[in-house]
């Protein structure tokens, strides 16, 4: 489904920064599949994200969606199969615009630039009918600017927001990181439903241990721009909180 092959990418090359955040990385994802992926700070994790988005390119090595070679194609035309969710809440919405507005935004992703959706009542039902499955109350807040909510709010309305379109593969860069505990569940347990109804073949950072274990049916870690580990869900589920931990016990 998507295959990284021996993907490589080198920040300031050939200049004393010269940093190598990913290095000769083959990877396959299956399709439905929800893989999370772990690691200390610098050893990767959203340069690989960055990659597959195409938010930045590879130096060497081919990234293949469906079959077909997408690692040249510019972040804009990638949309239409690859959603990212990042950790800033305020990142994945526009503050200024209505949730609705939001929406109606997120539905046009991917399509050509000339192209307008109107804003007919099925539609204006469709989204209500979508975000009352949140169970967060906020189908009665269409008309509110996205950045008068909350956090945990926004994330979970731009995690809903990125099955707007057929997505494929769902990206998730620490989408908890920035929210308190309680919402930081909600949004995590929302993202496994959206995930598994939507058959979306997804790639989850994070650095909470507990989050790694509990979410996803694959485990690896990166080290140095790396795949050091790899756990399929047999031997994921054999892990514990201490194990997983002693992996960035390297002094
Ligand atoms: N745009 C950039 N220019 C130069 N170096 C970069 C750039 N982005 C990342 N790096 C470097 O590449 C390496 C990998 O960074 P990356 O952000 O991918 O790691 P990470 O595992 O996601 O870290 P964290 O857990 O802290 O988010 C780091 O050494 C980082 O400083």
């Amino acid at each position: 489904m998507l295959d990284l092959q021996h993907i490589t990418k080198v920040y300031n090359a050939g200049k004393a920064t010269e940093v190598a955040a990913v290095w000769d990385v083959t990877l396959h994802l299956e399709p439905a599949s929800y893989t999370v992926l772990v690691g200390a700070n610098g050893s990767g994790k959203s340069t690989l994200l960055s990659l597959i988005a195409g938010n930045t390119y590879v130096d060497k090595g081919s990234i293949r969606l469906h079959n077909k070679e997408i690692q040249r194609l510019p972040d804009y035309r990638r949309s239409r199969w690859v959603a990212r969710v990042f950790q800033n809440p305020l990142l994945g919405t526009a503050a200024s615009l209505t949730v609705l507005d939001n929406f109606r935004m997120a539905s046009l992703r991917g399509s050509p630039k000339w192209m307008k959706l109107g804003m007919d009542r099925a539609f204006v039902q469709a989204v209500r009918d979508k975000i009352a499955t949140l169970g967060m109350g906020l189908e009665d807040k269409l008309a509110q600017p996205m950045g008068t909510l909350s956090g945990g709010q926004r994330q979970a309305l731009t995690l809903l927001m990125t099955v707007m379109t057929d997505v494929d593969v769902l990206l998730l860069d620490e989408p908890s990181a920035a929210l308190d505990p309680r919402s930081a569940r909600q949004v995590m347990e929302i993202a496994d439903r959206i995930i598994s109804e939507n058959k979306l073949t997804a790639l989850l950072v994070t650095h909470n241990i507990s989050e790694a274990l509990r979410y996803g049916t694959r485990l690896i870690q990166m080290e140095n721009g790396r795949i050091v580990r790899d756990y399929d869900q047999k031997a994921k589920s054999k892990l514990d909180q201490t194990e997983v931990i002693s992996w960035f016990d390297y002094y």
